[in-house]
């Protein structure tokens, strides 16, 4: 019988990242959002745990497991610090995207000390004039004998400055999405820099700056594939990107609601615990349903995406648009349960949804994950 349930592994999988996060993440999440300290060595440390490279090749240092794997252990990374569990996240993707589309030579090259964390990787793609319309993107790539001399500014970049391989989608032909090409650009390239890190509202325990190219001569034996397969190489890594701030959004959220529970269990107001009034057991009800359904959803992307099925790339986009709408739903809520302390910085709750604010925004808007979803049941019209 199908129990529709996690496999022995899988919760195995599941409880270590719980643990770690116990551990390693939630004692200082609030003072890395303070200080805005990006903490390299605690990620190294889930990277000796698989948890950097989780559905990257096992002949490389990869983990070789599956998407829905990588749902548990973001979601459940999250619970800790959602900023951490999103940057291993993007990471994650970068990875992959060597693994699936590099040679042999750049598998080597790159993945094992991606795999590790000792060298820590950033995704390229946005730029100061292009975001949600990806394919306009205009930083150049003009091959020079075996170099490309490659000009121009990636934006919001998560990483930079710190990180050291820079996984980029560059022109290299005609405007739109055929004429892009990856490189694989590493930090130390002369020609490239880094712009100020950016204040931001939350996502502080990770940097974000843009990346800027000045005449950087980049091998070309470090493009990803043939040339005009950037776009595909991108898109089809932002399928699983997705998933992963999906689970993120799960993960920030279902720890609001645990504070939620609890406080509401402890504080009493006329006369009764306030978890004793309906109105508000009701609230918590939902809060709990529509984490769980979105949960369901986002499980059930993953399995479509390890599983190559048609309608993967919509299902990730639905459960992307889901999780983190009623992630950040459900943080928020449970800030307004904690009455005037939910304000305050040391209950924890109004830094998880600041961080969960922006997974509404990034890896493709939720406006972004509509359009897929539309272009799928009623075409694409006339663009
Ligand atoms: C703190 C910081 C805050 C801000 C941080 C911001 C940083 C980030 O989030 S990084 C990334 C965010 N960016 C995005 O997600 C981009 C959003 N945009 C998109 O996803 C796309 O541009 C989208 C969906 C609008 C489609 O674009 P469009 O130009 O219409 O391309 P489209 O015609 O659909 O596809 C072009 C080709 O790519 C292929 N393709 C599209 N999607 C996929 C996919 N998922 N997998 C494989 N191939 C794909 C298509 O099949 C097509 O190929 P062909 O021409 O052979 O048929």
């Amino acid at each position: 019988m199908n129990q529709f349930s996690l496999n022995d592994d899988q919760i195995a999988v599941r409880d270590m990242a719980l643990a770690f996060a116990a551990d390693n993440l939630a004692p200082h999440a609030l003072e890395w959002d303070e200080k805005k300290h990006f903490p390299v060595d605690v990620m190294r440390k889930a990277a000796a745990l698989g948890m950097a490279a989780i559905y990257t090749s096992e002949d490389v240092g990869g983990s070789g497991m599956g998407r829905l794997d990588a749902a548990l252990i973001f979601e459940a990374l999250a619970t800790g610090c959602p900023a951490i569990s999103a940057y291993l996240s993007i990471h994650n993707m970068v990875s992959w995207m060597i693994d699936r589309y590099g040679s042999p030579e750049q598998r080597q090259r790159f993945l094992p000390t991606l795999c590790t964390m000792e060298k820590i990787g950033s995704y390229c793609l946005t730029e100061p004039g292009s975001g949600s319309d990806a394919a306009a993107l205009k930083t150049r790539a003009v091959r020079d004998g075996d170099h490309y001399i490659v000009n121009g500014v990636k934006q919001f970049i998560s990483g930079a400055g710190v990180s050291d391989i820079y996984v980029t989608m560059v022109r290299t032909g005609e405007e739109g999405p055929a004429g892009i090409s990856t490189l694989v650009i590493e930090k130390d390239t002369p020609g490239v820099s880094f712009g100020a890190n950016e204040k931001k509202m939350g996502w502080n325990a990770q940097p974000t700056a843009a990346v800027i190219f000045e005449d950087a001569r980049v091998p070309v034996a470090n493009r990803l594939a043939d040339e005009g397969m950037g776009f595909k190489i991108a898109m089809s890594g932002l399928d699983g990107g997705r998933l992963n701030i999906g689970a993120c959004s799960l993960g920030g959220a279902q720890a609001a609601l645990d504070k939620a529970l609890a406080y509401t269990a402890e504080r009493k107001a006329f006369g009764k615990r306030i978890a004793d009034f309906q109105a508000l057991q009701f609230r918590l009800a939902d809060m709990a349903t529509e984490l769980e359904a979105a949960r369901t959803l986002l499980w059930r992307a993953a399995c479509a995406l390890d599983a190559k099925a048609p309608d993967a790339t919509k299902l990730c986009a639905m459960a992307k648009r889901f999780a983190t709408d009623t992630g950040f739903a459900v943080a928020n809520e449970a800030l307004q349960l904690h009455g005037g302390y939910g304000y305050l910085a040391d209950y924890g709750v109004e830094k998880i949804v600041r961080d969960l604010r922006v997974h509404q925004i990034l890896e493709g808007t939720n406006e972004v994950m509509r359009l897929i979803v539309a272009r799928d049941l009623v075409g694409r019209g006339n663009r």
